[in-house]
C-alpha cells in the first residue's frame, strides 16, 4: 500500500518523510521540478531541524521516492494526502486555487477505495465541497475524503508531526477508522473523530486563539510601559494559573510567519462572507500590527531621526530555527526604518535571501554593527544571547539595544550594565541605561 503526498512544503515534506520512517511507503510529488530535482540529489529544499536525516534514511531504506508527475502519484497511491499551499487572496480569504486543482486531477484519476486526507488549512464547508466535486466528476466509489488539520511549528516540526498533542479527524465514513488508527499507530495521542466542517474549525480555532494570547500580552505590554511596570511580571503571574498557562505569553514585536496572520485573515473573511463579525480576532490583528509601529516609534523617538542612521539588525526570520521570513516583523520593521531613511545592515544564522535590495546581509553578526546607531534584535535566536558585549559595544556608534524578544530579563541586563555600557529598550519594561557616562560617543 503506498501513499501519496501531494505538495512538498512544510507539511508535505514533514508527513512524507515522517511516515517513510514509520512503516509506510511514500510518494512525494510536488510540480515544482527545482524542489523535486533537490530531493533527488538527497538535499531538502526547506531548512528543518532532524529532517535531512529523516529524508536520508528513508532514501536508504528504499521507502520514499519523488516525482513531478501528479497523475502517476495519485494513480498509485491508496492513500493521497494533500498539502498544497492555501496562501490569502488580495481581500485576505484563503486561496484553494491549488486545493481545487489537486481535486480535479484526483476527479480524473482516483482509483477506487482510495481515502484522501486534505491536510492543507482550509476554511469551513471546504472538505464537504471537495468530497462532493469527486462525487460529481468521477464514478470512481473512494473510501471518504477527510480532513486532518496539522498542528506542527516550524523549527520542531519533525518532532511535532511525530509527538503531537492529538490527532483530528474529520470524515463521512466510518471504515476510515481502523485505517486512520494503523496510519497513526507510531503515535499515542488521542485521536478526536469529528464532523469534517469541525476539524477544519479547529485548526482555524487553535492558531487564532495562539495568536489572540500574543496579543493579549503584547496589549498589556503597551500598558505596563504606561505604568512602569513589567510585562515578565505580569506574564509569570498569570502564566502560573494552569487555566492560562505560561505557553504564548511572551511580549514581543508582533507574531509573523506563514499561517498566523493569513489565517485569521481568512477567518475573518470565511466569517463575513456568512454575515458575522470575529471583534477579538479584528483586536488581535490591530494590536499585532501596532506593536511593530510602537517599537519602531520608540526607537525613533530615541535617536531623534532614522533619517541616515545606521540600524544593525539581528535576526529576520519570523522565529528562531528557520530560515523562512514569509510575514516576518524584520520585513515591515525594514519598511518602516528604510522609509524614514535608516540604512540597516541584517544578520540572521540561516537566513540569505531578503526581499529589500537595500538591506544588506552579512555573514557574521558582528559585521552589521560598525559604526551602527542601534543594534535590533527581532528574533529570538539563542545565539543572540552570548555575543560579545565588549566587542558589540566597541563596534557600535551609540550603545543602544533594542530588544524586540525581550531576549534578557531584567536582572541579566542590570548585570550586563554594570560591566558594558549598554543602554537597553525592551517590550513592555522599563529600560535600563547604566554607565552613562563611561562610554565616549563617537
Ligand atoms: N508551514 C506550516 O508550518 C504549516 C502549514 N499548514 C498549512 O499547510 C498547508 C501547506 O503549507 P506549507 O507546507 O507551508 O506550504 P508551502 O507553500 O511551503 O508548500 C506548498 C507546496 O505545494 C506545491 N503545490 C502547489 N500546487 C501544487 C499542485 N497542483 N500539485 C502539486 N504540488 C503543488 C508547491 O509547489 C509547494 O511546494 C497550508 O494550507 C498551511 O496553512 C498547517 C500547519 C503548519
Ligand atoms: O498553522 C501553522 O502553520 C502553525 O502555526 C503556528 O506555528 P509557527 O507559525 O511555526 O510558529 P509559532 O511558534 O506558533 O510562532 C508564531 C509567531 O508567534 C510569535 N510568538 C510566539 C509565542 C509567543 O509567546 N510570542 C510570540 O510573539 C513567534 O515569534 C512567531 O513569530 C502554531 O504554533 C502551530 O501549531 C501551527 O500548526
Amino acid at each position: 500500500m503506498k501513499i501519496g503526498v501531494i505538495g512538498l512544503g512544510y507539511v508535505g515534506l514533514v508527513t512524507a518523510a515522517c511516515l517513510a520512517n514509520n512503516g509506510h511507503q511514500v510518494i512525494g510529488a510536488d510540480i515544482d521540478r527545482s524542489k523535486i530535482e533537490r530531493l533527488h540529489r538527497g538535499q531538502a529544499p526547506i531548512y528543518e531541524e532532524g529532517l535531512d536525516e529523516l529524508l536520508a534514511q528513508a532514501r536508504a531504506q528504499g521507502t520514499i521516492e519523488y516525482m513531478t508527475d501528479i497523475a502517476q502519484a495519485i494513480k498509485e497511491s491508496t492513500i493521497l494526502f494533500v498539502a498544497v499551499g492555501t496562501p490569502s487572496l488580495p481581500d485576505g480569504s484563503a486561496n484553494l486555487d491549488y486545493v481545487w486543482d489537486i481535486c480535479e486531477q484526483i476527479a480524473t484519476y482516483g482509483q477506487d477505495g482510495q481515502l484522501i486526507i486534505l491536510k492543507s488549512t482550509v476554511p469551513a464547508g471546504t472538505t464537504d465541497a471537495f468530497a462532493e466535486r469527486l462525487i460529481q466528476n468521477n464514478h470512481t466509489r473512494f473510501l471518504d475524503v477527510i480532513h486532518n488539520p496539522e498542528f506542527l511549528r516550524q523549527g520542531q516540526a519533525v518532532h511535532d508531526f511525530l509527538h503531537p498533542d492529538r490527532i483530528v479527524i474529520g470524515y463521512e465514513n466510518e471504515s476510515v477508522i481502523p485505517m486512520i488508527n494503523k496510519l497513526y499507530h507510531f503515535s499515542e495521542a488521542p485521536i478526536q473523530f469529528c464532523r469534517r466542517t469541525s476539524a477544519e474549525l479547529i485548526k482555524y480555532a487553535a492558531n487564532s486563539f495562539l495568536a489572540m494570547k500574543i496579543s493579549y500580552i503584547n496589549m498589556f505590554s503597551q500598558l505596563c510601559e504606561a505604568f512602569g511596570a513589567d510585562i515578565s511580571d505580569i506574564a509569570k503571574g498569570i502564566g502560573t494559573d494552569p487555566r492560562i498557562s505560561p505557553h504564548f505569553l511572551q511580549a514581543g514585536v508582533g507574531y509573523g510567519g506563514s499561517c498566523f496572520p493569513k489565517d485569521i485573515q481568512a477567518l475573518i473573511q470565511l466569517a463575513k462572507a456568512h454575515g458575522h463579525t470575529l471583534p477579538l480576532l479584528e483586536a488581535t490583528q490591530q494590536i499585532n500590527r501596532r506593536q511593530m509601529t510602537h517599537f519602531t516609534e520608540k526607537l525613533e523617538q530615541r535617536l531623534g531621526t532614522l533619517d541616515r542612521k545606521r540600524i544593525a539588525l539581528l535576526g529576520l526570520s519570523f522565529k528562531p530555527h528557520t530560515d523562512d521570513i514569509r510575514e516576518a516583523p524584520a520585513l515591515r520593521f525594514c519598511e518602516i526604518c528604510m522609509a524614514k531613511g535608516a540604512n540597516i545592515l541584517a544578520y540572521d544564522p540561516l537566513v540569505r535571501a531578503f526581499p529589500y535590495a537595500h538591506v544588506k546581509l552579512v555573514s557574521d553578526p558582528y559585521a552589521c554593527m560598525e559604526g551602527a546607531n542601534a543594534l535590533v534584535i527581532l528574533t529570538d535566536w539563542p545565539e543572540f544571547r552570548t555575543l560579545n558585549w565588549q566587542r558589540v559595544c566597541a563596534l557600535l556608534r551609540e550603545p543602544l539595544l533594542f530588544d524586540g524578544r525581550n531576549l534578557f530579563s531584567t536582572q541579566e541586563i542590570k548585570f550586563l550594565s554594570q560591566s558594558h555600557p549598554l543602554e537597553y529598550h525592551s517590550i513592555g519594561r522599563p529600560h535600563v541605561k547604566v554607565f552613562e557616562t563611561a562610554h565616549q560617543v563617537r
